[in-house]
């Protein structure tokens, strides 16, 4: 017996922290999904897994983006391209989205300290987290996405349209907005346990 895939087939090595995808959301898009925002939807954000707030693991402005005929276009394109990257990258079993998308707004001071979207009870079903720059990187200061990979911190890329796509095991952060305003959105694919 070989001590390489004794229990099967060699498999594709094809995995990165993170991937990252420019120029799908178009201007007019983002515009778009900019003009959403609705102080009276946002909440102010938990943790997931908790339902209590936690100051000093995240301060931001929170909404959810409905699942209606009109936003279908932006679920679409999403899922589209989980697929198209899980496809290519992680081979994850997924199902789909099972929460809405997440609209989230950064104001000067706002952060997210370093976490998993992954974890004990409903998120252990989070395969794949996206998230959409929808902000031009000059109308913000620090508010950087960061990927922690072995002990080397990583900026994801800032530019405005720019989906990031990592799995939801993977350690990251929103670094404090010093100046201006960020927004992003942000989803989980989910799916059965791993196994
Ligand atoms: O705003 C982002 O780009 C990421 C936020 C985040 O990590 C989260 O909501 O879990
Ligand atoms: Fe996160």
């Amino acid at each position: 017996m070989s001590i390489n895939y004794s229990f099967g087939l060699p498999l594709k090595h094809n995995f990165a922290e993170y991937v990252y995808y420019q120029g799908l959301f178009l201007p007019h898009e983002i515009d778009n999904i900019l003009s959403f925002w609705d102080d009276d939807k946002t909440i102010k954000a938990t943790v997931a897994g908790e339902s209590e707030y936690r100051d000093e693991l995240r301060k931001s402005s929170v909404m959810f983006i409905e699942n209606s005929k009109d936003n279908d276009w932006i679920y679409n394109k999403l899922a589209g391209l989980a697929v198209n990257c899980n496809n290519e990258r992680y081979w994850f079993d997924l199902l789909g989205f099972h929460q809405e998308l997440q609209l989230t707004r950064y104001s000067t001071g706002d952060f997210f300290e370093w976490h998993l979207d992954f974890g004990a009870g409903e998120i252990s079903a989070r395969k794949l987290s996206m998230t959409i720059q929808l902000s031009d990187p000059n109308d913000y200061e620090g508010g950087d996405l960061q990927f922690m990979i072995n002990q080397n911190i990583v900026n994801a890329p800032r530019e405005k349209g720019t989906v990031i796509i990592f799995p939801s095991f993977i350690m990251h952060r929103v670094t404090p907005i010093t100046k201006g305003t960020r927004q992003s959105i942000v989803g989980w694919v989910s799916g059965p346990p791993y196994r």
